[in-house]
């Protein structure tokens, strides 16, 4: 890695994740948003993108395309950045395993419940289906396996009995702007890693809830 780690996004929305982490490499001269993609044209993560100048792509899905064919080009799209980091922030498609496997060690994805509960969608109205009085954000590792990765850190929220899925997505969506540069910024330092399916901190195994400040 050059002493600037160049950071990639990839986006299917919003793009507030991708705000923070834009935010966050202003104050960190170890990384740079080199690049943003978007699998939609009408994400807003690439109007975020132009008003920070940084050059983005879209990569649409085809009509009947298979998974690993759209992969391909996403890898072309990807490749043309030569990232360091490849950071999925509301990228919501499913990965082949062949194209995970390329970027394992240097793909992390942040997914909004306390892994490894509720791995997939809807994870808000499913803890609040659930009766949960505690739900989360985790960034973790991007492996085959969907939402299976070793997570590095995880930030809690308390949900409330009047919470609906949008108000405690919004209190989640907070901590995942605390939390996501912070891991960004780890990686960038060249503190993080992934060894055998296995999340290290400064050569610290994390446990399966990441890391934890004693
Ligand atoms: N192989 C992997 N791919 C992805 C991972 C991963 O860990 N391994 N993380 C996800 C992110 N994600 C949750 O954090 C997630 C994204 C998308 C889906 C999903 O069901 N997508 C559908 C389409 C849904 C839609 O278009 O609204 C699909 O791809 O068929 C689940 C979880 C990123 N990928
Ligand atoms: N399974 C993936 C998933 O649901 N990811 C979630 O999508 C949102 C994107 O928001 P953003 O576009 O404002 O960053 C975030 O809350 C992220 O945790």
């Amino acid at each position: 890695m050059s002493n600037c780690c160049r950071v990639l996004v990839l986006v299917s929305g919003n793009g507030s994740n991708l705000q923070a982490i834009i935010d966050g490499c202003d104050d960190n001269l170890d990384a740079e948003v080199v690049g943003v993609i978007s699998n939609k044209p009408n994400a807003y993560g690439l109007v975020r993108a132009h008003q920070s100048e940084i050059d983005t792509s879209c990569v649409i899905p085809h009509e009947g395309e298979s998974r690993s064919d759209y992969d391909l080009r996403l890898k072309a799209a990807i490749d043309k950045y030569q990232p360091d980091l490849i950071v999925l922030a509301g990228f919501m498609r499913i990965l082949s395993d062949d194209f995970v496997k390329q970027f394992e060690g240097r793909m992390i994805n942040i997914h909004p419940s306390l892994l490894p509960k509720y791995t997939g969608l809807h994870t808000h109205q499913r803890a609040i289906d659930a009766g949960d009085s505690e739900h989360g954000a985790s960034v973790h590792f991007v492996t085959p396996e969907l939402d299976a990765g070793p997570v590095i850190l995880q930030a809690k929220v308390p949900v409330y009995p009047e919470d609906d899925a949008s108000v405690l997505a919004e209190r989640v969506h907070e901590q995942e702007h605390a939390i996501y540069p912070l891991v960004v910024k780890w990686f960038s330092q060249q503190r993080l890693r992934m060894t055998d399916g296995k999340a290290y901190l400064d050569d610290q195994l994390l446990s399966p809830m990441g890391y934890a400040a004693d």
